[in-house]
């Protein structure tokens, strides 16, 4: 395409093959926005759909660590990146490239040459979602990302407590701003099974689905705080490795469904958009 518009700016480009790209975002750091992300490719891929996942939280890159692996990528042919299969789901990570424990120093031009790469020299394949995990706040990552590609939505991921939903607010209003729908939120550690069968409300149960009607935005589902959720990340054997049956993981393949019907819903809108322009 080399010979199109020299030097012109260069607008949101879809990815050949890619049919979703959905991003998971929260406000709030540690509400489990990567838990989120992670567990809901690896959902996405057990129901049969073709999954690939971005860590684009470049400062803190976790993904690697619960999907198991640190490979390296390869580079093949021109400069192109493959990415690491785990657990059935395609992924990249700066953690597999520029791994150990120094801190990520980095300017804006560099963490939007980063995004881009992720995106358009990543082999991605035909996928049928491409779940992008953001770093927590808002800013820089989610505008490199809007002008690189067009995103089918956003995914907000929040705890039911007042603060968590303060900073969830701003990233809902922060996907206004850059023209990204919101498919809807999520509530992580929703509430905690204790030893006894009672449930212990931890951080303010229904908080987010309170929020989301606010905002007359879907609520796609709750997950407990569950200890198991948090070893079985660190071990890179997330959850939603148990299927869709499992009492452990039920909340992700909830989260999943609703993300494919809203994912869908989306898309035939914006189809209809394309129709009439
Ligand atoms: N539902 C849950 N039950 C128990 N532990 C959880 C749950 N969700 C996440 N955790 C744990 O909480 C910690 C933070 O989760 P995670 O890294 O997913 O958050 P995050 O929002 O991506 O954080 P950040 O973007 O700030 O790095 C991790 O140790 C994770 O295992």
């Amino acid at each position: 395409m080399g010979h199109m518009g020299h030097g012109a700016p260069q607008g949101p480009q879809r990815l050949p093959g890619i049919a979703n790209v959905i991003a998971i975002g929260s406000g709030k750091g540690g509400v489990g926005k990567t838990t989120t992300s992670v567990n809901l490719a690896i959902a996405l891929a057990k129901l049969g759909y073709r999954v690939g996942l971005v860590d684009a939280d470049i400062y803190g890159p976790n993904v690697p660590i619960m999907l198991g692996t640190q490979r390296q990528p390869n580079v093949v042919g021109e400069n192109r990146i493959e990415p690491i299969q785990a657990h059935g789901v395609k992924f990249i990570s700066i953690g597999l490239i520029s791994p150990g424990d120094k801190p990520m120093v980095m300017r804006g031009p560099m963490l939007h040459q980063i995004i881009r790469q992720f995106l358009q020299q990543v082999e991605w394949g035909e996928l049928d979602y491409l779940v992008v995990d953001l770093p927590p706040g808002t800013g820089d990552v989610v505008i490199s990302l809007v002008q690189t590609v067009p995103l089918t939505g956003a995914v907000v991921v929040s705890t039911g407590s007042s603060v968590a939903l303060q900073d969830a607010r701003k990233a809902l209003e922060m996907f206004h701003q850059v023209n990204v729908e919101v498919l809807g939120m999520v509530e992580n550690m929703s509430q905690m099974r204790m030893p006894d069968g009672t449930m212990l409300d931890v951080f303010g149960a229904g908080g987010t689905e309170q929020t989301a009607r606010q905002f007359g935005l879907p609520f796609l589902g709750s997950v407990d705080l569950d200890p198991e959720i948090r070893s079985s990340g660190d071990r890179g054997l997330p959850v939603a490795l148990g299927g869709e049956t499992s009492e452990r993981a039920k909340g992700f393949y909830e989260i999943a469904r609703n993300v494919i019907s809203r994912a869908a819903e989306v898309s035939a809108k914006s189809d209809d958009v394309l129709e009439i322009t």
